[in-house]
């Protein structure tokens, strides 16, 4: 994929979700705010009026707009006046964008006051970048080059031009934000980078440091953007649904307002971090939206209809979904998604308090430049064929939360965050893991697969982070994930001296020789938990120098998916090597 097709991906993902949680925010409040509905009618007497005015102003011949003129009309613009209170500015941002829509459908002549009233919304929407973003897919082409040259003479207004091309020309500043994202992220303290490294043919992201550091040293550590106990440990209520720290049953603080899918908490601080990232949307009946957007009750057919869909959604999790955590991360990782995009809309246009637990998460998820999207759209994925009807039981909780949601989850979206989840998660286990995780009846190739060095069936639950994503794997690695908090924060441990400019891996699977196991098996074991599991065929220098040893070559290079299933049927009937 090439990187513009890349950061095209990227913007449409975050267009697409900003548009979303739009509507989603403005069909709510239509559909439940006799204040809001009322004051769309004002709103609607506004936007007729500004029409008007805007016709009574036209020059007689301006099919064609010229610089002057749009000098002018800019000048005029910035200096009217701005709406100061949050109710005034999210007013006049409906006004302006409604007028912009209405000017925009009655032809050529309308395009510069358009134009105009679609930027004066911009200049009071918190994220005028996104708005840019939603403007180029919803508001005609001449219009929107309109608004591109009406920014780019406002040398004042640092809003980049998110035009198709323009992400070819090295100095604009959305291309700076799409490819400048390797230059912030990760951020400095986390002491490593991003680097393209190419094998062959093969081009790799790999994780490089950036500082020297000793053997049993902490690199760095990591939240998760999103994290999920496994099943048997959620059903059994021993350890935190957030943190996944382990916990005493006569200690954790139980959430009564889900019975679907109960969980418990170690303490008041995860379990009110759960409820706004993702846990009041998909189990609870309580409003997704903050309190500071008055509504009307919901009818007891609709909190129905919410608690149906939670429970059989519950059941799907339990049941069929057993073992396998990425089903709920997605549902989390959603959830998490449209609450803070909420919560960015509500806080900066009605001024509301933070509904987020103001915990330490450089993602920027509640806001700042880069948000979740921007650090989960990069990550790799693997084809996934969803389960049978799990994405109707998701988006039946996520509609049955609020009339629309669902456009966030389609099928094709839907497959590519499970196959994110499925590609990039890691198996969470602290105190050498846990013993006695049921045993599943799956195939190799369809259990879970989260990079976990001592072997999923130790680990107590699964987590995906943004940086520790990157790392690629090595059955010699450098590093080692940790998570000696005994929650899921994850610690990377430097496992010998390493130098700034090194590459960091992990062992995605348990590269350790058991007893009784010979060097050809643990080889071969390993090697085909990879291919099943993470589509490679290992090239790491302990697999060569093992092969060479032993005699046997190895398939490295082979990356495409077709060729390294015949591979892998080869090698399992001992008939050719991986
Ligand atoms: C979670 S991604 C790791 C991120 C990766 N470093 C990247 O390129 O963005 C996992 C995938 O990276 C690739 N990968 C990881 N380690 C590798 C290695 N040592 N050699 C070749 N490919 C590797 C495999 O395709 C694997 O399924």
């Amino acid at each position: 994929m090439s990187s513009r097709t890349t950061s095209v991906l990227t913007f449409a993902g975050i267009a697409a979700l900003s548009v979303v949680a739009y509507a989603v925010y403005f069909d709510y409040k239509r559909r439940n705010d006799v204040d809001f509905r009322k004051k769309l009618k004002k709103d609607k007497k506004r936007v007729d009026k500004s029409i008007a005015s805007s016709k009574a102003s036209l020059p007689p011949d301006s099919g064609v707009v010229g610089t002057e003129e749009l000098r002018e009309a800019l000048e005029q613009v910035k200096a009217e006046q701005v709406p100061v209170s949050p109710e005034q500015k999210e007013a006049y941002f409906m006004t302006q964008v409604s007028a912009g829509e209405q000017l925009a459908l009655q032809g050529p002549m309308f395009y510069l006051p358009a134009a105009l009233s679609f930027y004066r919304a911009l200049r009071v929407y918190p994220s005028p970048v996104e708005l840019m973003m939603i403007y180029q897919k919803t508001v005609p082409e001449p219009v929107f080059k309109l608004v591109i040259e009406l920014t780019n003479l406002d040398v004042s207004m640092s809003i980049p031009k998110p035009s198709m091309d323009d992400l070819d020309d090295e100095t604009s500043p959305v291309k700076d934000r799409v490819e400048g994202y390797y230059v912030k992220f990760p951020p400095k303290a986390f002491g490593v980078k991003v680097e393209t490294r190419k094998t062959g043919k093969i081009s790799k992201k790999a994780l490089v440091l950036t500082k020297d550091v000793k053997a049993g040293e902490v690199i760095y550590k990591e939240y998760p953007i999103v994290a999920a106990l496994d099943s048997d440990l959620q059903a059994a209520g021993t350890h935190c649904s957030y943190c996944l720290r382990s916990l005493e049953p006569s200690m954790s603080i139980k959430s009564p307002e889900s019975p679907a899918f109960e969980t418990v908490y170690c303490s008041a601080a995860c379990q009110s971090s759960a409820k706004s990232q993702h846990h009041s949307l998909l189990f609870t009946l309580e409003r997704p939206l903050p309190q500071e957007i008055p509504s009307e009750p919901i009818t007891s057919e609709k909190l129905d209809e919410r608690r149906k869909a939670q429970a059989q959604f519950a059941t799907y999790l339990k049941t069929e979904a057993n073992g396998h955590a990425a089903p709920l991360l997605v549902a989390r990782f959603i959830a998490r998604q449209v609450n803070s995009e909420l919560s960015k809309l509500i806080t900066q246009t009605a001024n509301a308090p933070s509904t987020t637990s103001g915990e330490t998460d450089y993602t920027d998820a509640d806001g700042g430049e880069y948000l979740l999207a921007d650090h989960f759209e990069r990550l790799r994925y693997v084809d996934m064929t969803p389960p049978k009807d799990s994405l109707k039981l998701l988006t039946a909780v996520l509609d049955s939360a609020m009339p629309g949601l669902d456009a966030l989850a389609t099928e094709e979206r839907y497959a590519t965050l499970l196959g994110k989840m499925a590609f990039n998660a890691y198996g969470v286990f602290y105190d050498g893991g846990r013993d006695g995780k049921p045993a599943t009846n799956d195939r190799p190739e369809d259990t879970e697969r989260t990079r976990t060095p001592l072997g999923t069936s130790s680990q107590i639950g699964s987590a995906v982070y943004t940086v520790s994503s990157y790392l690629a794997h090595s059955c010699q690695p450098t590093v080692r994930p940790s998570f000696d908090a005994g929650t899921s924060q994850l610690h990377l441990i430097a496992l010998r001296d390493l130098k700034a400019g090194e590459e960091l891996t992990v062992s995605y699977v348990d590269t350790t020789q058991h007893e009784g196991e010979s060097v050809v098996d643990c080889r071969r074991r390993r090697r085909m938990e990879l291919a099943r599991g993470w589509k490679f065929a290992c090239p790491c220098e302990r697999c060569e120098r093992e092969g060479k040893e032993l005699g046997v070559s190895s398939d490295e290079g082979v990356q495409d998916a077709s060729k390294l299933e015949k591979s892998l049927e080869r090698f399992e009937a001992n008939e050719g090597p991986l």
